[in-house]
């Protein structure tokens, strides 16, 4: 009897997963008769079916003959009512694609302009204070880190809800949830930092009395939990004992119940115990491995030497998930219009026998390091099978209590709030909660620095074994990078990851610039080359370089380290009139906040701003007038080096800019939109999202400085997390780092971007954070101090 056999004795349809085993009719029929019947959407059970066409997911018309009996029900996802919104717009844009984008004037009717001598003044939001330094964010930490900041501090909070049953509240279910909760390891998912309170309870579903309650018992459901919450990939640690035949002919049943398109189980298992192939296999994975290492900067590559794969060997049992893209030969239901199903069938597979596997005690590794063909070969499969995973089975000396990628600092999860959107992609927000867009959350998740974290950094300065004060300004660096990490010492900001973000600019037209255009596009490849002056210094530090195309006029092809984020083919020109609509500026704002996630998940602990695009020197020069009043005359430099003619024409481009954009000081996007380009909100948004994170933020030249001004009039907290890489030559950033408060690390008199400048200061903000863990106190060296 083949599996298949068996199989189909069994069980009788793809989706026909009944648990308890009732209510099938012939094999392979649902109980109804028909092919079909068995398909989930069939509304098999006791329920009528509804009427062929009808969508289960609109409320029928009423209609003047059938009259209800009972007025009708209200709308289960009644609208939510709008928020007055933290970025000072009384209605919010609301996030992503899919809502008709209004191309709104983003000048909005307000006051007069302001008087030339201090153009748009936009103050900082929420802070009285205008250009608070380092100490001042400890003053307002103290001043309310009691009720906000250390509560909610990722660092000291953890959300452990575990993936499961909700409390239960009988003494029996207390009591079987206190066995639980001692047999279960600990919650492997982070800290939400964005789940600050419990969702609000909504009342609950109307419950039809002759519903069948098909839920499993609790003991149960929290059993499926578990095995779904302890499923780890296990590298290290497998034992030579042998798998029991039987427990190993469970877990390959599993599999093969997975669900499978038309119900074709396109899967099959190779069980390979000879040593010499997985000799064989075990070459390949070291081979590629090798490589893979090789193409890491150097911090990551140290990291990743201790990740194993051995396990190839060290395992007693090898499983080869194979797909046959061609079973059930042309009719396969669903294939045809997605060539994929099959391999994603298989891959559904693999997670089933990691259940199952988990719950007989079995440890799982699926061998990401080899090439998959490499792989066919050794096995000599047939030529038209592909292999989908490989993956070492055995028993193991324990499971780690979290991923080992996040034991190891390789890689942090994904809270469950990021991934959830409701209705439409950017409503975000857990079942239950009210939907917020990206920039809300990433707001309301802001805090200022730690207190008693920076009490200690502080204290700790003052005991170590040097004069006080002797570091200088990396004193006070230490001191903030403790207060945002909420923990002294803090960690080493390593590895970093600088995000180039690239964008084109009409304001070009006007002449402010001697470079062409085409040069941002240029550039754009030379990054990804490593030929630019960022990759030299990112390599020098072992920080990894990604471009973003938030905005760039041409198309650029896909790349390894190129995000396609593009929002629109340059802006326009901003003596014209706005460089974005709203919308716009709101998406290029959000990619940057996604763009810091996704670093700091991918585990670096420095965020370090970077761009590209000529011509953007000059609405820096706009944004830094409106953020801080200057004048164009100061806050308007020579760029990549500007003639004096050129550099007074660009003057007054910039006077005709702000006169072309009156601006509203309560809407910091209003005036990224109107003034910036999709880079400098892109970098806005950045620098946000890793505020938000409590990631210290290395800020580069006049370009991020400009839009790191966008960032703190949209939350003065996120100023926690900023430093000031070196001082641009540009007159406007000096203007930058005055208001937000900043002491520059290096000043080189360089004058470049892409994130060079932060780059080379990357080591001294290391050295910062370094000084406080591992130099010694005058006590513990046993060295005296000054009388
Ligand atoms: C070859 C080259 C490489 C660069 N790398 C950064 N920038 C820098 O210069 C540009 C801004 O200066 P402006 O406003 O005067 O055009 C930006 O692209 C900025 O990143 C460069 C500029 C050039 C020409
Ligand atoms: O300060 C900067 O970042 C800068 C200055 C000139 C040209 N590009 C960037």
């Amino acid at each position: 009897m083949t599996d298949g056999d068996r199989e189909d004795a069994r069980y009788d349809g793809p989706g026909d997963e009944d648990a308890h085993g009732r209510g099938t009719g012939a094999p392979g029929l649902g109980p109804l008769g028909g092919l079909l019947d068995g398909l989930p959407e069939s509304g098999r059970g006791t329920r009528p079916r509804r009427p062929a066409g009808a969508n289960p997911f609109r409320r029928p018309e009423p209609t003047p003959e059938v009259r209800s009996p009972e007025p009708a029900p209200a709308d289960p996802v009644p609208a939510a009512p709008r928020r007055p919104t933290p970025t000072g717009r009384p209605e919010p844009a609301p996030a992503g694609p899919v809502p008709p984008p209004p191309v709104e004037p983003v000048v909005p009717a307000g006051p007069a302009p302001t008087p030339p001598s201090r153009p748009n003044v936009i103050p900082f939001r929420n802070t009285p204070d205008p250009a608070p330094g380092i100490g001042d964010h400890a003053g307002e930490a103290l001043a309310d880190a009691s009720e906000t900041n250390e509560p909610d501090h990722p660092a000291a909070t953890a959300d452990r809800t575990p993936v499961g049953p909700a409390p239960a509240t009988s003494e029996a279910e207390q009591s079987m949830h206190a066995h639980e909760a001692a047999a279960l390891p600990p919650e492997p998912y982070p800290a939400d930092p964005h789940r600050t309170a419990p969702a609000p309870v909504r009342p609950a579903p109307t419950v039809l009395a002759d519903r069948v309650d098909h839920a499993y018992d609790e003991a149960t459901r929290a059993a499926v939990y578990r095995a779904i919450n302890d499923r780890r990939d296990v590298r290290t640690g497998f034992l030579p004992d042998p798998v029991d035949p039987d427990v190993l002919t469970r877990v390959l049943e599993a599999a093969h119940r997975a669900p499978s398109v038309g119900h074709s189980q396109p899967w099959d298992f190779v069980v390979i115990e000879d040593p010499e192939l997985r000799g064989r296999v075990l070459d390949l994975t070291l081979r590629e491995r090798d490589e893979y290492a090789h193409s890491l900067p150097s911090t990551r590559a140290r990291a990743f030497s201790g990740l194993k794969v051995e396990a190839v060997a060290e395992a007693p049992i090898n499983i080869a998930v194979t797909v046959d893209p061609t079973r059930g030969i042309r009719n396969t239901l669903g294939r045809h219009a997605k060539p994929m199903s099959a391999s994603y069938a298989a891959a559904l597979a693999v997670e089933n026998l990691w259940l199952a596997a988990r719950a007989e005690g079995l440890g799982v590794g699926w061998v990401g390091f080899v090439d998959e063909r490499d792989v066919a070969g050794a096995l000599e499969l047939p030529s038209h099978l592909e292999v989908v995973a490989y993956l070492c089975v055995g028993h193991v000396e324990e499971f780690p209590t979290e991923p080992e990628l996040s034991l190891s600092g390789w890689a942090k999860g994904r809270p469950l709030s990021w991934a959830v959107h409701h209705d439409r992609y950017g409503r975000r927000g857990l079942p239950g909660q009210e939907p917020t867009t990206l920039l809300e959350e990433t707001i309301t998740a802001m805090g200022a620095l730690h207190t008693r974290a920076v009490e200690e950094a502080r204290d700790r300065q003052d005991r170590m074994t040097k004069p006080q004060g002797s570091l200088g300004i990396l004193e006070e660096v230490s001191v903030q990078l403790a207060g945002l990490a909420g923990e002294c010492p803090p960690p080493i900001p390593e590895p970093a990851a600088v995000a180039v973000f690239a964008g084109d600019h009409g304001v070009h037209a006007q002449g402010v610039t001697a470079w062409p255009q085409e040069v941002t596009e240029q550039m754009v490849h030379n990054f990804l080359n490593g030929g630019a002056v960022v990759n030299a210094f990112a390599a020098q530090v072992g920080a990894e370089v990604t471009v973003v195309d938030v905005g760039v006029v041409a198309d650029l092809p896909q790349a390894a380290g190129l995000l396609p984020r593009k929002v629109a083919r340059g802006t326009a020109d901003i003596t014209q009139g706005p460089a974005m609509t709203r919308d716009q500026a709101m998406r290029a704002l959000e990619s940057g906040i996604e763009v810091a996630r996704d670093l700091v998940t991918a585990g670096n602990r420095c965020l370090v701003t970077g761009d590209m695009g000529i011509a953007n020197t000059t609405p820096s020069a706009a944004l830094i007038c409106a953020f801080t009043g200057a004048d164009p005359a100061e806050a308007t430099g020579r760029g990549t080096g500007v003639d004096d003619a050129m550099y007074e024409h660009k003057i007054d481009v910039v006077r005709r800019a702000l006169a072309a954009n009156p601006i509203d000081p309560a809407d910091p996007i209003g005036t990224l939109a109107a003034l910036g380009g999709l880079e400098h909100a892109a970098l806005a948004g950045f620098v946000l999202g890793g505020a938000a994170l409590r990631v210290p933020v290395l800020l580069d030249g006049v370009i991020a400085g400009s839009a790191a001004l966008a960032a703190a009039a949209i939350s003065a907290e996120s100023t926690s997390a900023f430093f000031a890489g070196h001082r641009s030559s540009e007159p406007g950033h000096s203007l930058v780092l005055e208001h937000l408060g900043l002491r520059p690390l290096i000043d080189l008199e360089m004058r470049l971007g892409e994130g060079s400048g932060a780059l080379l200061a990357l080591p001294l903000l290391q050295g910062a954070a370094r000084v406080l863990r591992d130099v010694a106190t005058f006590d513990d060296a046993g060295v005296s101090q000054a009388r």
